[in-house]
């Protein structure tokens, strides 16, 4: 130290200042190193007598451990929290984990909806990053959640740490996950979509498997189409299966039903959906798993680019969606350049293949290609109608209990669905936690029947889907009397409903077209404004017109008044608009000629127009 401040002090610096700064990037520099050397200390510790198993989000084993997690207590007892609504795990169960936050008073089961909208589950997550310390079979598992790209919200992974001599633990752990995940996935089918901007299936939701005799079909329809299915399932032959009809009819919740009975996931692909491509299509086809129903819906919607499924969308394949064979005739503003051809090839390969069901539905099969319904791509259709009497009937005894008769009739109708009690609510998803808040009052079968019955003669034969029955008789699914005393009530009030949104939107899309045609016939007013101007530039500072010159202002008077005659709305917007600005005697085609070169201009032209064209 004496040395340096021998040799500092001729340079007349201030040698306490600099000894105080050295000592502390030593001490610093010191306490940096032990800390790093403790750190990689603890790192070998842990490499030699810790076994660390990763597990990525984009792998199975990922869900069944979160799954497994979410089980157990010292999971949910986390200290750090993450509040989600979100899945608890790439494309798995929304189970219950022990952190769930539920409303008792409120939530009676998860499919629950409010004001149309299904209701949330918050759960709580431990926060990523954390570690968890969990016993399990006589070790000590450290759990952490990682996310590697936590700017796009995937891309989580599991790492889990335990002292151990050898893997066993581990693998007994990831059994046990797997077990229990597949012991409850038995009651779901899990549904994907497709994701056309990555070209692949994102998991969308476990819904509780539905029973089928909650769905009511003319008789023989489900049995058979089961029956088909099963006997299908696993030969490579393709078949395929067209479900067509109104829309409320019970299309997509047959294919729900089938899948829970089968054991299927569904695989669903909007062909009408943004960035829809052959490659896209061809790309999802590639990843559909085996064993899976792989469900096209409104197969009519896939060449007319219209998400929606409203009046406006014609659904009929175009010209070059019918007969194309690339894929650029398709390609329009919502990047979607799926091609017929295209579809066909990726239908046609993937429904070869084994243990692949696959079904489209359509609300207009009338405006299908004859190339995609025809047999062989749909090899069965079945077509879903308006409730009939039938259905009205069987409908009503799926949502109202009776007590079970003493001596129960034979099994054989379709609609006596009910065996106990509970077994007639079939359609309605069972309560979780406790009975719901209004008990729904039992009545004996030959009551309900009764009932049924009268509701089903007030009910007219293929006016009204299932759908709003089933909202009916939902809205009034504690009082099954009143229910029937007032349908005839209800189907007025319907049929108003209806007529009164119908008329406005026949009000709608006649303002809408009113006010297209102003907006063309402003445009069209700025358009001929804005030429005339340029013309009179030309004439200002030449003096003379040139060819090119005059040709602009015939061309807009020629157009406009051919528009103009054919459209009576354009007519009056244009001359009332050339009453406010132009002289109010010159004709409408003629704004351009109120300066004296333009009118000249504009006979002349006419003029070698009439001449060419006689
Ligand atoms: N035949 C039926 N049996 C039982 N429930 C039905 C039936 N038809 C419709 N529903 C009920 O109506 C609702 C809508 O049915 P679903 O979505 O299956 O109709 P859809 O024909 O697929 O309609 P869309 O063509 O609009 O997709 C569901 O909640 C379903 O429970």
């Amino acid at each position: 130290m004496d040395t340096l401040k021998n040799m500092l002090s001729p340079l007349g610096m201030n040698t306490s200042a600099i000894q105080d700064t050295l000592k502390l990037v030593v001490i610093g520099g010191t306490v940096e190193t032990a800390r790093r050397a403790s750190i990689s200390a603890w790192n070998g510790f842990i490499d030699s007598f810790f076994l660390t198993a990763h597990f990525s989000q984009e792998d199975y084993p990922y869900d069944w451990l979160m799954h497994w997690l979410s089980k157990q207590p010292a999971w949910g007892r986390s200290r750090e929290f993450e509040i989600t609504t979100r899945t608890v795990s790439r494309n798995g169960l929304t189970q219950a984990t022990t952190g769930d936050l539920e409303d008792e008073d409120e939530v009676e089961d998860e499919d629950a909806l409010v004001h149309g909208r299904r209701k949330r589950k918050v759960a709580f997550m431990p926060s990523l990053d954390t570690t968890h310390t969990i016993y399990y079979r006589g070790h000590w598992l450290r759990i952490t959640r990682t996310k590697r790209y936590p700017d796009y919200g995937h891309g989580a992974s599991l790492k889990i740490s335990v002292v151990a001599r050898n893997n066993d633990i581990l693998k007994k752990l990831v059994l046990e996950a797997k077990r229990e995940y597949e012991k409850d996935a038995e009651h779901r089918v899990h549904i994907f979509m497709a994701d056309t901007t990555y070209g692949c299936w994102r998991w969308n939701g476990a819904r509780q498997k539905r029973p089928m005799s909650s769905i009511v079909l003319q008789p023989g329809v489900k049995d058979m189409l089961l029956a088909d299915c099963k006997d299908f399932l696993g030969i490579p032959f393709r078949r395929g299966y067209l479900l067509y009809g109104v829309p409320g009819s019970g299309k997509t919740s047959l294919i729900h039903s089938l899948a829970g009975e089968l054991g299927l996931d569904i695989y669903v692909v909007s062909l009408s959906s943004k960035g829809m491509s052959d490659n896209t299509l061809s790309t999802l086809m590639g990843h559909v798993p085996s064993r899976c129903i792989l469900l096209l819906e409104d197969l009519d919607a896939a060449f007319t680019r219209s998400v929606s499924r409203d009046a406006s969308s014609t659904g009929a394949p175009t010209a070059s969606a019918s007969t194309s064979t690339t894929n650029s005739n398709n390609d329009t503003n919502d990047g979607s350049t799926l091609s017929l051809s295209g579809l066909l090839n990726s239908l046609d390969g993937v429904a070869a293949a084994e243990g692949r069901l696959l079904f489209a539905t359509t609300n207009h099969i009338e405006r299908l290609d004859p190339a995609l319904s025809r047999p062989g791509r749909m090899d069965v259709w079945v077509n879903f109608t308006h409730a009939t009497k039938w259905q009205a009937e069987g409908i009503f005894k799926c949502f109202f209990p009776s007590k079970p008769a003493p001596s129960p009739s034979p099994a054989s109708s379709e609609l006596n669905l009910q065996d106990t009690v509970d077994v007639s609510q079939q359609n309605l998803p069972l309560p979780k936690r406790k009975a719901p808040a209004h008990a729904i009052p039992v009545l004996e079968e030959a009551e309900i029947a009764e009932l049924a019955k009268r509701f089903a003669d007030a009910i007219p034969e293929g006016e009204l889907s299932v759908a709003a029955l089933q909202g009916y008789l939902l809205k009034n699914k504690v009082r099954p009397k009143e229910c029937v005393e007032e349908v005839a009530e209800w189907i007025i009030q319907e049929r108003e409903t209806r007529e009164k949104l119908k008329k406005e939107k026949a009000e709608q899309e006649e303002a809408k077209e009113k006010l297209d045609r102003k907006e063309r016939s402003k445009s069209k007013k700025a358009h001929r404004a804005e030429a005339a101007l340029k013309l009179e530039a030309s004439v200002s500072t030449s003096g003379t017109i040139t060819p090119a010159e005059t040709i602009v202002p015939v061309i807009h008077a020629e157009s406009s008044s051919e528009s103009d005659s054919s459209n009576g709305g354009i007519e009056a917007d244009t001359e009332e608009s050339l009453t406010s600005e132009e002289e109010p005697d010159k004709p409408a085609g003629s704004t351009i000629e109120t300066k004296e070169p333009t009118k000249e201009k504009w006979v002349a032209v006419k003029g070698q127009q009439t001449s060419s064209e006689t």
